[in-house]
């Protein structure tokens, strides 16, 4: 059994990481972006920010505008959590653009996008997968030129990955997508760079391990934390409530092993999805979980049971940006050992807006520096 030094000394109290990014995030629009695009700046140096507003980002022209209001908006935004923790680095925050895929979508529009370096990747969302989804793609094979062109200029394609068929249980999704469309699409684009954006399987982490180089994945705090029964079981908890669906334990272990591992194919991202409190808790709730404002708080206590705090750097901070080939970050964020209050809600601006951990004591907080 390989030995590593954290099994012998005391656990840290300070633990210094070089600065991570999130390599999938909602930031949305208008006053929630506003709210909540602050969380991430604090935290990341970069963050891969989803297309899926209403209409979805799928110009060039859009991004660019898109990439301006969250810029303007973090600007703007106050202070939170009682201050930014590394408060310097905060306006340095880059956020890196996605273009939304569709069925029609031209294969020069996405080229450009990239070349011009406002695209740095595209997101495949198949149709009514989930959150904005309905301009989502009906069939992979619509957009094999797309992706052609993808592959010869060594653009990053990144799957919500779950089929949408009626007859597939929503727990078998993710497997079925597998089946049906991920095994094949690796293997007829042999250079495609394919992120498995937020596995929640065995048979995901599974997949990826045996793919070749070009295929990574996103894993969230919330899939590495929770199974259905902390959604379901004693009442039915609408804060847990995401896409693709929080599945039986022996995925989250199996998904804990991915993570902390070592396996530089895995890598931070939180799909930290913002919905306003009314609309997560109705009789038709939407799916997504807010953990931006404590996701490496999250993220720390999951390396730190599994006993592999010392791997949490590379998959917060080298493994993203290497399989993405982009340069590392400079600077640093220290998180400190500290009792951790999660408010039971943040103020969104105008919106009022739940956390993941709400109500509940982290024993890891940002440090202030
Ligand atoms: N993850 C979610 O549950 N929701 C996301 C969409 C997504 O990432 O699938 C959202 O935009 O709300
Ligand atoms: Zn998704
Ligand atoms: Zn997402």
């Amino acid at each position: 059994m390989e030995r590593r030094m954290t099994q012998f000394s005391p656990a840290p109290d300070r633990l210094t990481l070089r600065r991570p990014d999130d390599w999938h995030v909602h930031l949305r629009d208008g006053d929630v972006l506003k709210a909540v695009v602050r969380y991430t700046a604090r935290q990341f140096g970069r963050a891969i920010v989803m297309p899926n507003l209403s209409p979805p980002i799928t110009t060039v022209a859009a991004a660019r505008a898109y990439r301006e209001r969250i810029l303007a908006a973090l600007a703007e935004s106050p202070a939170v959590l009682g201050g930014d923790g590394a408060v310097g680095d905060v306006s340095a925050f880059v956020p890196l653009m996605t273009c939304y895929l569709t069925d029609d979508i031209s294969p020069d529009e996405v080229a450009r996008g990239h070349q011009e370096g406002v695209f740095t990747a595209a997101k495949l969302y198949p149709a009514n997968a989930t959150t904005n989804s309905a301009h989502g793609v009906t069939d992979v094979r619509n957009i094999y030129s797309v992706l052609e062109r993808m592959q010869e200029i060594g653009m990053p394609l990144l799957i919500h990955g779950e089929v949408t068929d009626a007859d597939i249980d929503i727990f078998d999704r993710e497997a079925v997508f597998i089946d049906r469309t991920m095994s094949r699409l690796v293997a007829d684009f042999p250079a495609l760079k394919v992120v498995f954006e937020h596995i929640t399987t065995e048979d995901a982490a599974q997949f990826v391990v045996d793919a070749p180089e070009t295929v990574g994945a996103t894993i969230t705090p919330h899939h590495l934390e929770i199974s259905r029964n902390a959604m379901l079981v004693g009442g039915i908890r609408p804060h847990y409530y995401c896409l693709p669906i929080v599945k039986r334990e022996r995925h989250r272990q199996a998904l804990r092993k991915a993570a902390t591992g070592g396996n530089a194919k895995f890598f931070l991202g939180t799909d930290t999805a913002p919905h306003a409190r009314n609309a997560k808790e109705t009789g038709c709730g939407c799916a997504g979980i807010f953990n931006a404002p404590h996701a490496l708080e999250a993220y720390a206590k999951v390396f730190e049971e599994e006993d592999a705090l010392d791997r949490l750097e590379a998959f917060a901070s080298e493994n993203g940006p290497r399989f993405y080939g982009l340069p590392l970050n400079e600077g640093t964020v220290t998180l400190e050992r500290a009792q951790n209050a999660v408010p039971e809600t943040l103020p969104g601006g105008q919106v009022e807006i739940v956390p993941f951990h709400a109500g509940s004591m982290l024993s890891w907080r940002l440090a202030s520096s």
